[in-house]
């Protein structure tokens, strides 16, 4: 437990406080880190003593020993997340919908304030939209790597190598690249961004409502608390995976695009209840309600989905007459293309 928490946050003992400390005493301390904390808005001490509890007390229930030592090191990997957080300026090269999702989520969620945020964008309309948001704007990418230590890049991949090789003499070993681009890897954003440390994401556009599905992947000198922090910044709009870079591609198919394909399939089941005499509010509320509870209902039964089909088809029912006409228009095999085809995609992009 020790070894895990503690290269990942490069423990500073100044956090520790007396050792002497019972676990209550423990507990009051993080309770007045969280009120003071999301008092501030400073960042969302709640949201990681929560993570470390959930991670460290599992194992030494039954040890009150080992459960005070564990206090005490979620209370140092806490402190060191929110000194992390505190010193973090985050800038977002590219003022568009995913930077404006990422942004809006991070302040929603009090991970990194608006105020600890400024984007650059060669579209003027954009960054009065970042200012609407509470985020200062700065004239040039450069400047903005002046003011801020975590870069998302978020324009497009076609433009992402000009971007970045004209902000590298502005770039130092002191900052952290996080890119979205879709398809470009590693070894080119490390060649056009000179020392800085890259970490690449690739996370979709439910940032804006706190439920993104990334997947990341680190650059060489990426340290671990980078990993924590960019792993912070996420999970706090969704969920992160950590996975090799040849498989992010792979994420771009399922969970990058994969909203668009949940999108239209929306708006088609809706368009089929309107077919039926639905109107169109009611069956877009049916049909957005359907694939939400779906989708909840995969992830907290943990069933298989094929399971929780069969729990909806009655014998000779309504659900089987559907699924047959589904199977017929060749369904699950079109989702299989199309996250292959995204995938695909993403490898070709990484090639020019
Ligand atoms: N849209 C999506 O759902 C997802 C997109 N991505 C990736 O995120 C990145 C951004 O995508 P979107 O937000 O959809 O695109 P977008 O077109 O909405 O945003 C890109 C922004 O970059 C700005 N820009 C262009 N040249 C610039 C420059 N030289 N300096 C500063 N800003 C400049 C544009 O004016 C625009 O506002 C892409 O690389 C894409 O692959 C990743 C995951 C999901
Ligand atoms: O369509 C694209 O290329 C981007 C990447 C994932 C979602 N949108």
């Amino acid at each position: 437990m020790f070894c895990h928490v503690l290269p990942s946050f490069c423990c500073d003992w100044r956090h520790v406080g007396s050792l002497e400390l019972s676990s209550l005493a423990w507990f009051k301390i993080l309770e007045d880190g969280n009120h003071m904390c999301s008092r501030s808005c400073t960042c969302s001490f709640g949201f990681l003593v929560m993570k470390f509890f959930q991670l460290h007390t599992r194992h030494c229930r039954s040890s009150e020993g080992l459960r005070t030592c564990q206090i005490r090191f979620a209370c140092v990997a806490v402190a060191m997340a929110a000194d992390m957080l505190a010193n973090t300026r985050v800038g977002f090269i590219g003022a568009g919908q995913m930077a404006e999702a990422i942004a809006r989520g991070l302040d929603k969620a009090g991970v990194v304030p608006a105020n600890k945020m400024c984007a650059s964008d060669v579209n003027v309309g954009r960054m009065k939209v970042f200012e609407s948001l509470g985020t200062s704007v700065c004239s040039s990418n450069t400047k903005l790597a002046e003011t801020s230590n975590v870069l998302i890049l978020a324009v497009k991949p076609q433009v992402a190598e000009k971007v970045v090789t004209d902000m590298k003499p502005s770039l130092s070993k002191d900052h952290l690249l996080v890119s979205i681009a879709a398809g470009i890897p590693i070894s080119k954003l490390q060649d056009w961004a000179g020392e800085a440390r890259i970490v690449r994401v690739m996370p979709n556009v439910a940032c804006m409502v706190g439920e993104t599905a990334a997947g990341m992947s680190l650059g060489k000198t990426a340290t671990p608390a980078d990993s924590d922090l960019v792993t912070t910044m996420f999970e706090s709009v969704g969920k992160i995976h950590v996975v090799d870079e040849k498989l992010l591609n792979a994420v771009t198919g399922v969970s990058g695009s994969g909203p668009a394909y949940i999108f239209m399939a929306i708006e088609a089941l809706a368009d089929g209840g309107v077919a039926a005499g639905l109107t169109r509010d009611v069956a877009m509320s049916l049909a957005a309600q359907t694939v939400l509870g779906s989708a909840k209902m995969v992830l907290e039964t943990k069933k298989h989905p094929g399971e929780l089909k069969d729990m909806v088809t009655s014998p000779a029912g309504t659900t089987i007459a559907g699924i047959r006409e589904l199977e017929d228009r060749g369904f699950r095999s079109a989702l299989i293309n199309a996250v292959v085809a995204g995938a695909k995609r993403g490898e070709e992009m990484s090639k020019y």
